[in-house]
């Protein structure tokens, strides 16, 4: 018998931004970069012949052509990242993604060890 399962894939990228929209003073308007971690998680019923969800390889090969975009790269000269937040790239990842990925159930951003976003397509 077969059981549901998420799965998620992890990627890192090193980038530049700042965010343009902060408050006067806030070192966040100054340039400056993250070793970014983005999780992308795909959710359904475990293969009885597979025994997976999906192959993790078709998830590395829909986030490939983003990653390009964003390794090394600096965030606010990208297209529908001009404010790159952690919220914005999320979203901005999840909207790139989900229709290679329809079982997609949720994109983390990690900028720093301790903060982050998690976007779930709401
Ligand atoms: N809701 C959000 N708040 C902030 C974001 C964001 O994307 N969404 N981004 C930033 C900056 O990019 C900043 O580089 C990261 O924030 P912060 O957690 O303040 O990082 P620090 O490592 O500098 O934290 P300290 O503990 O103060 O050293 C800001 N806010
Ligand atoms: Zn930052």
């Amino acid at each position: 018998m077969t059981h549901n399962s998420e799965i998620y894939r992890e990627f890192t990228f090193e980038a530049a931004h700042r965010l343009p929209n902060v408050p006067e003073g806030h070192k966040c308007a100054r340039l400056h970069g993250h070793s970014y971690l983005a999780a992308v998680h795909v959710a359904g019923p475990v293969g009885e012949e597979t025994g997976w969800v999906q192959d993790f390889g078709e998830i590395k090969a829909a986030f490939k052509p983003l990653e390009e975009q964003l390794d090394h790269h600096f965030l606010n000269e990208v297209r529908g990242l001009e404010n790159p937040t952690s919220e914005v790239l999320a979203k901005w990842i999840w909207d790139r993604l989900v229709v290679a990925l329809p079982n997609l159930t949720e994109v983390r951003v990690r900028e720093t060890c301790t903060s982050g976003c998690i976007y779930r397509g709401e």
